[in-house]
């Protein structure tokens, strides 16, 4: 028996001219959370329906639970739950009779009533899904994609408009589908709920996957130096001033900080890194240069930084 929740090898998908998985591969755990992440139009949607068994792969292999979602759909849906991204549920449907229904799907579903309190749906139980909050819309989604105790859920954007409470309630729910063994594998645009939920991340840009590992192996152990200051200083001397190896990166910053509207970030691979010294010199050179660096930081480099330095800050249009 394979190992492996979801494997995915060579994926292609096409939309006529549009290549949307361009050869993406990646491996999902069982009972652990992998999260899919990218920018709007990268694919995710695409790659987990085709797991889902919903699209045709062009080309590629894939195996869900050890089967191929594309030939063995009616072995598969028992044991996978899937939350889509449109929700998934006719527009008429009242929650408690919709969540009644999909568990009689099953053989020994999670109580209808008990998934309504956990998701804060008890007022809405009687409420036609058209009638429902974006927000109680989303967790009835998700109450049907678990209600069948499946041991696989693809969650596409669980947590896309919910309030922090809601937000919430649906991590406490991955994180407990996880720890029952429980194989979770969601998209997200949330980089703190990639931190904060998953085991393994897969960034995918432009149909391919560009990094994948934890979320330790990605930001990886390298710090970085940052500040803010006005826009305009003079980098060159700066890292004229620093060992070889060193990169200053400037970003504009958000308002209201009062210290400048740029961020310099500082990274370096010289060796002894970003130690005492370093940072000695960086203050040594503001000083010496009239630079106040405001909010002087030295951090770990978030999951954030890594997706925008991989997937670049321009806005996609798709
Ligand atoms: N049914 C379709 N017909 C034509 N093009 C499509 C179709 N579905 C998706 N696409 C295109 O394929 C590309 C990938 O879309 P997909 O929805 O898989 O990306 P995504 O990463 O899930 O994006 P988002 O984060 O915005 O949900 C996009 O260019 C999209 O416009």
């Amino acid at each position: 028996m394979s190992t492996a929740a979801v494997e995915v090898t060579d994926l292609v998908k096409r939309y006529g001219d549009t290549t949307a998985v361009a050869g993406l591969s990646f491996t999902a755990p069982r009972g652990a959370v992998t999260a899919l992440l990218g920018p709007n139009g990268a694919g995710k949607t695409s790659t987990i329906e085709i797991c889902e068994g919903f699209r045709r792969a062009d080309s590629g292999r894939v195996r869900v639970l050890g089967l191929d979602p594309a030939a063995d759909g009616a072995r598969l849906r028992p044991r996978v739950g899937v939350m889509p991204q449109s929700g998934g549920v006719p527009t008429g449907a009242r929650a408690g009779e919709w969540l009644r229904l999909m568990g009689s799907f099953h053989a020994h579903p999670v109580p209808a009533s008990l998934l309504l309190e956990r998701l804060g749906l008890v007022s809405a139980a009687s409420t036609p899904f058209r009638r429902m909050s974006g927000g109680q819309q989303q967790r009835l989604s998700l109450a049907a994609a678990v209600i069948g105790r499946p041991e696989l859920v693809f969650l596409d954007e669980p947590t896309a408009g919910l309030d922090p409470q809601a937000r919430r309630a649906t991590w406490d729910l991955v994180a407990e589908l996880r720890e029952s063994g429980v194989g979770v594998v969601l998209t997200t645009h949330h980089m703190e709920e990639a931190e904060r939920l998953a085991d393994r991340v897969v960034i995918i840009d432009h149909g391919r996957v560009v990094a994948d590992g934890s979320t330790d192996e990605l930001t990886d152990t390298r710090q970085e130096l940052r500040f803010e200051s006005a826009a305009g200083l003079d980098t060159a001397s700066l890292l004229a001033a620093l060992p070889a190896a060193t990169r200053v990166d400037v970003h504009p910053c958000g308002p209201g900080t009062g210290a400048g509207d740029r961020t310099y970030v500082i990274e370096t691979d010289a060796p002894g890194g970003l130690g005492p010294e370093f940072l000695a010199t960086v203050t040594t050179w503001c000083a010496a240069n009239g630079v106040l660096p405001a909010g002087l930081s030295v951090h770990r480099r978030t999951l954030e930084d890594v997706f925008l330095e991989l997937t670049g800050r321009d806005i996609r249009e798709s």
